[in-house]
């Protein structure tokens, strides 16, 4: 097999494979607008994350549709280059945007006996080095290549083992974003069978988005502190977009209260007041994030009343 005749005494090429434009600069963007409007807080500092179970959870099943084609493209590549052909699943699939201050020290991908069942590793470069972000350079202990600089559309595969030890620089300004995946040879692990089990249990009609518990969306400034901290990020992105938020049963503008978030709302830009009620926050951030990326903000049908 590949893998060990790579590994062998006397050779040392490591088992990973670097592939540039492997995503079009589209499935890039439409990941990124599913990320910006979907996102929760992620599970290492200042770290977002999107997983397919959240989506679901949150009556987001529609933006499955993006990567069911891009995880079988993976897949593909992933067995024909490990020579393991229809013996793969995909363990997890992840967007993962890491913001200022985020780093990760060397590591192999199946370092705990949790992640035991990870095989293969393929992590996709949604945006660029230099231009969307600093730092974060990824790098590989041994062996070629040393260091990736990660660029939209391209893919770097390999195996989650000790054979790959690697660390990600600490990302000194910008967001970088990544869709990350995991394959396991353990068919007990398979995503695919947790999301469709999900999915039947969510998909009776076509729904509206609704938020997960408040927490997930709490960014703590300083976690270690006691002190509340943070922001909502729903709300952080909201404000990047250029709105403000208006309850359309509290008074005015929201106050920091995160479950006022889940409540209907209007939007405010400047002094603008915008006709249009969003069912929440989640619902208000994909339309917008939506209009943003098709760039039409002007001809969508809200009419300023103030
Ligand atoms: O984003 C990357 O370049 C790699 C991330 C990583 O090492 C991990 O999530 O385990
Ligand atoms: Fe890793």
């Amino acid at each position: 097999m590949l893998l060990s005749r790579e590994m062998g005494a006397g050779s040392l090429k490591p088992p990973r494979l670097i592939l540039h434009n492997f995503l079009t600069s589209e499935e890039c963007k439409e990941l990124e607008f599913i990320h910006k409007s979907s996102s929760t807080v992620g599970y290492r500092p200042n770290v977002f994350s999107t997983t397919l179970s959240h989506l679901i959870a949150t009556n987001s099943a529609p933006f499955l549709i993006p990567f069911v084609p891009i995880r079988e493209r993976l897949k593909e590549k992933v067995e024909h280059f490990f020579g393991c052909e229809y013996e793969l699943c995909v363990e997890f699939t992840g967007l993962i945007s890491w913001c200022r201050g985020a780093s990760i020290g060397w590591h192999s991908d199946d370092n705990r006996p949790y992640l035991k069942q990870r095989h293969f590793t393929a992590v996709c470069y949604l945006n660029s080095y230099g231009k969307d972000f600093k730092g974060g350079l990824f790098h590989f202990q041994d062996g070629e290549p040393a260091t990736l600089v990660p660029m939209a559309g391209d893919v770097a595969i390999y195996t989650a083992d000790s054979c790959n030890i690697h660390a990600v620089d600490e990302i000194i300004e910008g967001e970088r974003l990544t869709l990350t995946l995991w394959f396991s040879r353990d068919s007990a692990h398979d995503e695919d069978a947790k999301l469709i089990s999900l999915l039947s249990k969510n998909m009776p009609e076509l729904k509206l988005p609704m938020l997960a518990s408040s927490n997930m969306y709490w960014f703590s400034l300083d976690p270690a502190s006691h002190q509340q901290l943070g922001f909502d990020i729903c709300l952080a992105r909201m404000h990047v977009l250029g709105f403000d938020i208006c309850s359309c049963q509290a008074e005015g503008l929201f106050s920091d209260s995160t479950e006022l978030l889940m409540e209907p709302l209007q939007l405010v830009r400047g002094n603008e007041l915008f006709k249009q009620e969003f069912v929440n926050i989640l619902h208000a951030l994909q339309v917008f994030s939506l209009l943003q990326m098709l760039n039409n903000l002007d001809q969508y049908s809200v009419s300023s009343q103030m």
